[in-house]
């Protein structure tokens, strides 16, 4: 069992984050740190040995997390609501750069800390993202179900994983937004049939009404802890390469 110290830091953005040039555009963008930072809460008693949030927060495994996919699909909005239990209603500020947040959930009677890596959607801040990927032990892949562009996206997102992320990284694919039922432009049997057609897991959420939001996180938590929920994936000659030509090299699928 690991018994990693984590950093003490809550809701701060990464150095890089800040040295980014301001934003442009329609949308207004907020940094890292404009987020409210809420106090952790207590999770039983201090354990000598046990390392601890800094707030009462005590865990045996940690496990970071990252969310990605288009701007807008509701990255933000999704972890705001896992941690906080809130929604971000109103103006649509874009996330500049990466920011994160630490959770601790209890599975199976284990404390798994998730550090959860908010990216921004925005092109102009792939760079910025990309050098992220290689320590994260999990990938959220998120869409927005009233947005057919952002679902369409998802395979240059996957072909980001496969360049940048570990090959052992744990996926999985949520279509968000799914209170919206009447601006729906991508089916839930589309979201399914693409996961399938990649092995991954596959959810359909709400930011705004909570739904399956807790389940996902603690479905990626029970995958962090070794020996349960192991990931299902599609035998590998069953899924088509998406590699770009010059990653093919080094391409674990070995499928072309
Ligand atoms: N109806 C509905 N709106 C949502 C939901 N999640 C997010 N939104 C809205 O979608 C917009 C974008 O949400 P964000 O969470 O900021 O999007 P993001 O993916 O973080 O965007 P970037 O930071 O630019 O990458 C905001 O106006 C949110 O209020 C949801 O589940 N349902
Ligand atoms: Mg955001």
């Amino acid at each position: 069992m690991s018994r990693k110290k984590t950093p003490k830091t809550k809701g701060a953005s990464a150095p890089a984050a800040s040295a980014l040039p301001a934003a442009n555009g329609s949308r207004p963008t907020r940094p890292g740190t404009a987020r409210p930072v809420p106090q952790a809460r207590p999770n039983g008693p201090p354990q000598p040995g046990r390392p601890s949030l800094g707030g009462g927060d005590f865990y045996d495994v940690a496990f970071k997390v990252m969310l990605v996919g288009d701007s807008g699909v509701g990255k933000t909005c999704l972890l705001v609501r896992f941690k906080d239990g809130a929604f971000l209603a109103g103006t649509f500020i874009s996330t500049v750069g990466i920011d994160f947040r630490n959770k601790v959930l209890d599975v199976d009677g284990m404390k798994v800390k998730l550090q959860i890596w908010d990216t921004a959607g925005q092109e102009r801040f792939r760079s910025v993202t990309h050098a992220y990927y290689r320590d994260a032990h999990a990938l959220l892949l998120l869409y927005d179900v009233t947005n057919k562009a952002s679902f369409d996206n998802i395979q240059a997102w996957l072909t980001e994983t496969q360049e940048y992320a570990q090959h052992d990284v744990v996926l999985m694919l949520l279509g968000n937004k799914v209170d919206s039922a009447q601006e729906r432009a991508v089916k839930r049997e589309d979201g399914e049939k693409l996961a399938k057609e990649y092995g991954l897991p596959f959810m359909e959420t709400s930011a705004k009404t909570g739904l399956n939001v807790d389940l996902a996180f603690t479905a990626i938590a029970k995958q962090g802890k070794p020996g349960l929920l192991p990931v299902p994936r599609a035998a590998p000659q069953t899924i088509p390469c998406i590699c770009a030509p010059r990653t093919r090299a080094t391409c674990f699928q070995l499928t072309h």
